[in-house]
């Protein structure tokens, strides 16, 4: 079943101005969903909604059927800073997610065998993580957040502080282990070119009313290449889109 959110808005008490107005949107099942938009336009605000980490002050979000009222693991974050633990090493950190929510230790060694394996990380799982170069951190934090086994991965610009070679390569992993996967994403990002690249619908949030102003679907085979005439073309269209503003 799918993610839906139904006329969502959000004005927060202390601006009482709406940060997000009429967001209508749906996600399917296994789908790759990028969302762009100018700086300050909601794109977070979005996220935590559907996290539940903030409630909507408009609409309903309902996942499965059921409605968001709170943070459950049926819904990972990941944001863009890696949040690890420095005291725990990096198969302790893949592990953390799934030990507090109660996945049997067998079922843990399980997933994050799978997963160490698709990030290459095998050889660094007893690391500690101030070992670990910024890319190989934010990887780590992608094999945590695939063991949690959510029926949805949201992710507020996993690759914006990395540098652009870094970032092109774990982006290309992310496709990789979502083509392995299928896992519903929801995926934040100030790059046009990354959204192209990942998704397959991309929503352009209007700067200027809180809501969204097109969907574009992505129709181009994967793996994709950002020197393809389709894939340019994409990207200006995307970048017409959010015109106006500070890309
Ligand atoms: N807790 C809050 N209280 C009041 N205003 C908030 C709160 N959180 C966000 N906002 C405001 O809502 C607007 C949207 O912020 P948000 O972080 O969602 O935008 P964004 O599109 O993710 O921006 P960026 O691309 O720069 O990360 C901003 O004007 C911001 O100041």
């Amino acid at each position: 079943m799918a993610l839906i959110l139904e006329n969502v808005g959000k004005t927060f008490e202390n601006t009482g101005q709406a940060t997000l107005k009429n967001i209508n949107l749906e996600i399917q099942p296994g789908e790759f969903l990028c969302v762009v938009g100018k700086s300050g336009c909601g794109k977070s605000t979005l996220l935590n909604l559907i996290a539940g980490l903030e409630a909507p002050t408009e609409g309903r979000i309902l996942l499965n059927g059921k409605e968001v009222k709170g943070p459950s693991s049926e819904r990972t974050v990941m944001f863009q800073e890696h949040a690890l633990f420095p005291w725990l090493n990096v198969i302790q950190n893949i592990k953390f997610g799934m030990k507090i929510n109660g996945v049997p230790k067998e079922e843990q060694e399980i997933r994050a065998e799978k997963y160490l394996k698709m990030m290459q990380l095998e050889q660094y799982k007893d690391y500690a993580i101030h070992q670990l170069s910024g890319g190989m951190r934010q990887r780590v934090a992608l094999a945590r957040a695939f063991t949690m086994d959510s029926d949805i991965l949201l992710m507020d610009e996993p690759f914006s502080a990395l540098d652009k070679q870094t970032s092109n390569h774990l982006r290309k992993e992310l496709q990789d282990i979502w083509m392995q996967t299928h896992k519903t994403i929801f995926f934040i990002t100030h790059s046009v070119e990354e959204a192209v690249y990942l998704g397959d619908k991309v929503v352009v949030m209007s700067g200027e009313n809180g809501g969204i102003r097109n969907i574009v679907p992505i129709n181009l085979e994967r793996p994709r290449h950002v020197y393809d005439e389709e894939f340019i073309a994409y990207r200006h269209k995307i970048l017409e889109e959010i015109q106006g503003g500070d890309y």
